[in-house]
């Protein structure tokens, strides 16, 4: 999965500056952030949507269209995959819960 989303935002990254008449990529980027950001919450209603009504091949294609979008804002920002592996990584073994209860002292 990793190695996928990688080959992915390589994907999104080079086809950033092909021609919008050919590239889907090209034209929501062309489009601008605020663009980019909305069609990613749409994607993320329609994976909830798939979600609630329990349809398991609904939920596989909307979370893919959301990983795809999402790829394609973070290379917008200039966030990598490697950046959020790390912020994965320093979480990793802290508990949610006690993440959470830290913050209220
Ligand atoms: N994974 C995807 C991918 N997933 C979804 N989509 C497109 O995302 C678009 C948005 O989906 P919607 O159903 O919301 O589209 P819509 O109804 O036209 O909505 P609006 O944009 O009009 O609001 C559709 O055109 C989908 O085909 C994708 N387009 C591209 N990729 C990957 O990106 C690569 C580069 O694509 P291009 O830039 O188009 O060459 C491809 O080879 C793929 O690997």
């Amino acid at each position: 999965m990793s190695e996928m989303f990688e080959r992915l935002y390589a994907t999104v990254v080079e086809r950033r500056s092909a021609d919008p008449e050919t590239s889907y990529v090209a034209r929501l980027t062309a489009k601008g952030r605020v663009k980019i950001a909305q069609k990613l919450g749409e994607e993320a209603v329609e994976t909830v949507i798939a979600a609630v009504a329990q349809d398991k091949l609904a939920l596989v294609g909307e979370t893919a269209d959301l990983l795809f979008h999402l790829s394609v804002l973070l290379a917008d920002a200039g966030i990598t995959p490697a950046d959020i592996a790390a912020e994965l990584v320093r979480r990793e073994g802290v508990s949610g819960l006690a993440e959470k209860a830290s913050r209220k002292r």
